[in-house]
């Protein structure tokens, strides 16, 4: 190395995770993501009922770690979502947040899908309404806007990469849900441990990273 590449060097601190490319051709953009969606799904579709379960336990463990290093107590707000079977489980993780006398907040679609959010009360208090479509309190509490309260929010995706970058379920939810976060640094997104990508995901001008990963045995800050 000669002495000028030195002096170029950066200071100090672990370099910044590769960002995938930033695709502008949203075609594109769209088959890519789903063809890397339908592997996922077909994982995750293979998993039994007992790795899922522990999953969920595991996952909970993580989450209360999380709340107590952020000292979240009683009237804090966290935003999470309700699990669908093939998801990452989070019904324990919620019962969890309930008991440490948090306020929980989860997605309630509406009738066009809107991002609006309702409060988890419980799981007996949770409407069914399509099958496919993740369980809802039976009404809203308020819009996106009502993001900006929660501390921590919990977020699911197919998988994440090093540099924070979700693959989603592809209608957009949480990419509009998303910026009314109050902080990056707020949002953690949940994957199985084997969805954590190692290359970098492509994505889009509207694609946010979430600035945390958590798993059911790790989670760790992006560019940490
Ligand atoms: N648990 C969970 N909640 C979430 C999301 C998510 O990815 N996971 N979302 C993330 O975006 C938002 C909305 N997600 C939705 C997921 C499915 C359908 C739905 O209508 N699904 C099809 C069935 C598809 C299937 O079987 O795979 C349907 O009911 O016809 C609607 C919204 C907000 N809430
Ligand atoms: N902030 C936004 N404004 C307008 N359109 C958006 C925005 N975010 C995403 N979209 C559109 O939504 C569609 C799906 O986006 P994308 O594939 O990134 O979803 P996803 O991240 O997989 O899903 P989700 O966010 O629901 O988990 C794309 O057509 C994209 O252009």
């Amino acid at each position: 190395m000669t002495g000028s590449d030195a002096d170029a060097a950066p200071a100090a601190g672990p370099p910044a995770p590769a960002r995938g490319p930033l695709i502008d051709d949203l075609d594109e953009l769209e088959d890519l993501k789903d063809e890397l969606r339908r592997a996922a799904r077909k994982r995750r579709s293979g998993r039994d009922a007992r790795f899922r379960e522990e999953a969920a336990e595991r996952i909970a463990l993580q989450v209360a770690e999380l709340v107590d290093e952020l000292e979240l107590g009683p009237g804090d707000t966290v935003a999470a979502y309700v699990s669908r079977p093939v998801e990452p489980g989070t019904l324990p993780t919620l019962e969890l947040l309930r008991e440490r006398s948090l306020r929980v907040l989860v997605p309630v679609l509406g009738q066009a899908l809107t991002r609006d959010w309702g409060e988890f009360t419980g799981v007996g208090d949770l409407d069914h309404r399509a099958p496919g479509r993740p369980m809802e309190p039976p009404e809203a509490a308020g819009d996106c806007s009502l993001l900006r309260e929660a501390r921590l929010v919990l977020v699911p995706a197919l998988r994440i990469d090093e540099a924070g970058y979700r693959l989603g379920q592809g209608g957009g939810w949480y990419d509009r849900a998303l910026q009314h976060a109050r902080d990056v640094s707020a949002i953690v997104g949940i994957v199985y441990d084997d969805e954590v990508a190692d290359t970098p995901l492509p994505r889009g001008d509207h694609d946010l990273p979430v600035g945390s990963v958590l798993t059911p045995t790790r989670r760790w800050r992006i560019g940490a």
